[in-house]
């Protein structure tokens, strides 16, 4: 299975996903790119070693979305790779309908926190501020709805009365730099319905 992998900042969960790849703990599924909308991303230079291209697509002009022209370049460019999978691991941009069409039931997300609970923007920090008492990170289909796509699976943190919020911080990209590599292999095995 290839997938290509969506981000816009350090690429931390990229990485984890091409050292598990590299360590052929990822059975069937095979990293083809990386792409960004930030063409300085560290992300994009994380496949190198690899042998992963990164790629620089233009989102347009929009802070939160792609531009109509900015989606087409991104279906364009993924069709361009062959990929059966997208995997949105940081890519800080709402999709809509011509690219949710473009890949039905083909496109992933992760989340850093127990969906339903703390959709959006900053989901460690809100769970931290609300006061749980365990928190985690989801991988979900995407959908129409932000953040509200069939949920795949999850990994719980629990959160300790000593932690700060850089504490759980890393707690919670630690869990997810294990439950991506678990969730995108399951997919290559076991299919993608
Ligand atoms: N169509 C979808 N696109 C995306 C999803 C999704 O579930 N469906 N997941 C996001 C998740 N994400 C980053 O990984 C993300 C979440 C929120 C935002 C954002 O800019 N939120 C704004 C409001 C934007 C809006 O409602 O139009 C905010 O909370 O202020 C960006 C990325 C990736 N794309
Ligand atoms: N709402 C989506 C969201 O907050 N996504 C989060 O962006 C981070 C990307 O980190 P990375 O660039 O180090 O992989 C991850 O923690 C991911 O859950």
């Amino acid at each position: 299975m290839r997938f290509v992998i969506l981000g816009s900042g350090t690429g931390s969960n990229a990485e984890a996903l091409l050292k598990a790849w590299d360590e052929g703990k990822l059975g069937k599924a095979e990293p083809v790119a990386i792409l960004s909308d930030k063409p300085e991303a560290r992300i994009l230079q994380l496949g190198k070693p690899f042998g992963v291209p990164g790629i620089h697509v233009e989102p347009g002009p929009f802070r939160t979305k792609l531009s109509p022209e900015g989606e087409q370049a991104y279906i364009e460019a993924i069709r361009a790779t062959k990929a059966d999978l997208v995997v949105l691991a940081g890519f800080m941009r709402v999709l809509k309908e011509p690219f949710l069409e473009a890949f039905p039931n083909r496109i992933i997300n992760l989340h850093p926190s127990l969906l339903p609970s703390f959709k959006g923007l900053d989901g460690i920090r809100q769970a931290y501020e609300y006061g749980v008492k365990v928190t985690g990170c989801t991988v979900h289909f995407v959908s129409g709805e932000l953040d509200g796509g069939r949920i795949i699976d999850q990994k719980v943190v629990p959160i300790e009365r000593t932690d700060s919020l850089e504490d759980l911080e890393l707690k919670v990209h630690a869990a997810e730099h294990e439950l991506l590599p678990q969730v995108v292999r399951a997919l290559a095995e076991g299919g993608l319905e």
